[in-house]
């Protein structure tokens, strides 16, 4: 690990067209090829190898071990626009997933040694344990302006520790890739067999809490799940059963929730949605509140005869404002996503509670005939600000009053 700390850390080289391809820097020990010839040249960090998938840019400050084991990363490489990543090590808490989805990272100045209270371990050893490659000393404000103007390509990433790199090869990976339109990773990343969850919410000095008082029973159903979501869920009361993306509307029922949760994820929902569209409009016949995150979001939207499309430049980062257009309040939001539903395609009874005030996207919908609602964003936040953690709290109202409807009944 390169232990010296400097904001002038050499990048490796600057964005460089495929007509004019940068001479390999001494000492370059990993490179990242776009599908259109682009090749920066870097120091490798973490695992060793190749990977390639949708080159994408997060603008968090903190929280990169959550975003590296976001499960809905499944397919990407994420460049970092923040320039000291890995500064505060990494420890066994901080995480998303127990394996980790993304493809890789790119990063601007070399790891440093931690310093943190809480690390147990440099980043660069966590990222080999969690088999991530990484490339660090790139440019990655041209990256990000890159993406920004032309959308995020696919491209491919190389660590070589003995310097062995083949750019053509790399070029032609990232030129035969698909790219995620059109594709499922939700069976990848979901769990295999249904289980319970009762860990609850970090806290200083407390670390994560287990539940005593389980007095409502949710089903989520795990198209790639971040632990912060099921960790919030039972820190709000309830017993939550997670079940497979393939799980059928009746599987999901035997479990005899009084909610059901759906999932973040990575991928097209369009494609996740063959499976889990039927699913969902069964699941909609029984009145039970659900509520969807993200991936659930979009696939709820799909559900009701609404339509998503691929964003010319997703929403990553942890200072996203959303705008809650009942109470009028802003609240501001963790963010990670590539696709959108589009508000027009959606049904007379769903009506748009939240929109991003960045470039006026849809953020969020409720049914007015039925207790469901979901958001584009990320409440459960992990990394990033708890101002939508309010919803958890909307969801589990929504399950009593349910509950006290029958009971009256
Ligand atoms: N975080 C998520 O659930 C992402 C949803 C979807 N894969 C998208 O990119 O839009």
């Amino acid at each position: 690990m390169n232990t010296t700390f400097s904001i002038e850390e050499p990048i490796m080289s600057e964005t460089v067209s495929a007509q004019a391809r940068p001479p390999r820097p001494p000492g370059a020990t990993a490179a990242l090829v776009l599908n259109d010839g682009t090749v920066y040249w870097g120091r490798g960090v973490g695992a060793t190898g190749t990977q390639v998938g949708e080159v994408c840019f997060n603008t968090s400050i903190t929280g990169y071990q959550e975003i590296m084991t976001d499960p809905s990363y499944a397919g990407q490489i994420i460049n970092f626009t923040f320039p000291h990543i890995g500064n505060v090590g990494a420890n066994p808490e901080d995480t998303e997933a127990v394996t980790a989805a993304a493809r890789g990272l790119v990063i601007r100045t070399d790891i440093t040694d931690p310093a943190n209270w809480r690390a147990i371990e440099g980043f660069d050893a966590w990222l080999k344990k969690y088999n991530l490659i990484g490339l660090a000393g790139i440019d990655t404000r041209a990256l990000t302006r890159r993406i920004r103007d032309k959308g995020p390509p696919n491209g491919a990433i190389i660590h070589a520790p003995d310097g062995n790199i083949d750019i053509d090869a790399l070029l032609a990976e990232a030129q035969a890739w698909p790219g995620l339109e059109g594709m499922d990773l939700a069976l990848e990343v979901s769990c295999r067999q249904t289980y319970e969850w009762a860990q609850t919410r970090w806290s200083l000095g407390g670390g994560y809490g287990t539940l005593d008082a389980q007095k409502r029973h949710v089903v989520a159903v795990d198209y790639g799940a971040k632990h912060n979501i099921l960790r919030t869920l039972a820190a709000n009361g309830c017993r939550v059963t997670v079940v497979p993306a393939t799980a059928t509307a009746e599987e999901i029922l035997r479990h005899e929730p009084d909610g059901i949760f759906l999932s973040n994820g990575p991928g097209d929902p369009a494609a996740t949605g063959e499976y889990a569209v039927p699913v969902l409009q069964e699941l909609l016949e029984t009145g039970k509140p659900i509520f969807g995150i993200c991936l659930g979001h979009q696939l709820l939207s799909l559900a009701i005869g609404g339509t998503t499309t691929k964003m010319t430049n997703g929403h990553r980062g942890a200072n996203h404002p959303v705008k809650d257009l009942e109470t009028g309040k802003v609240e501001i939001t963790s963010q990670n996503h590539g696709f959108r539903v589009e508000p027009e395609s959606l049904p007379k009874n769903a009506v748009v509670t939240h929109v991003s005030l960045f470039d006026g996207s849809n953020e969020g919908f409720r049914l007015t005939d039925k207790p469901v609602f979901s958001v584009q964003h990320h409440p459960e936040a992990s990394p990033g600000p708890q101002d939508s953690n309010y919803l958890f709290e909307r969801f589990v109202r929504l399950i009593d009053e349910r509950s006290a409807e029958k009971g009256a009944k």
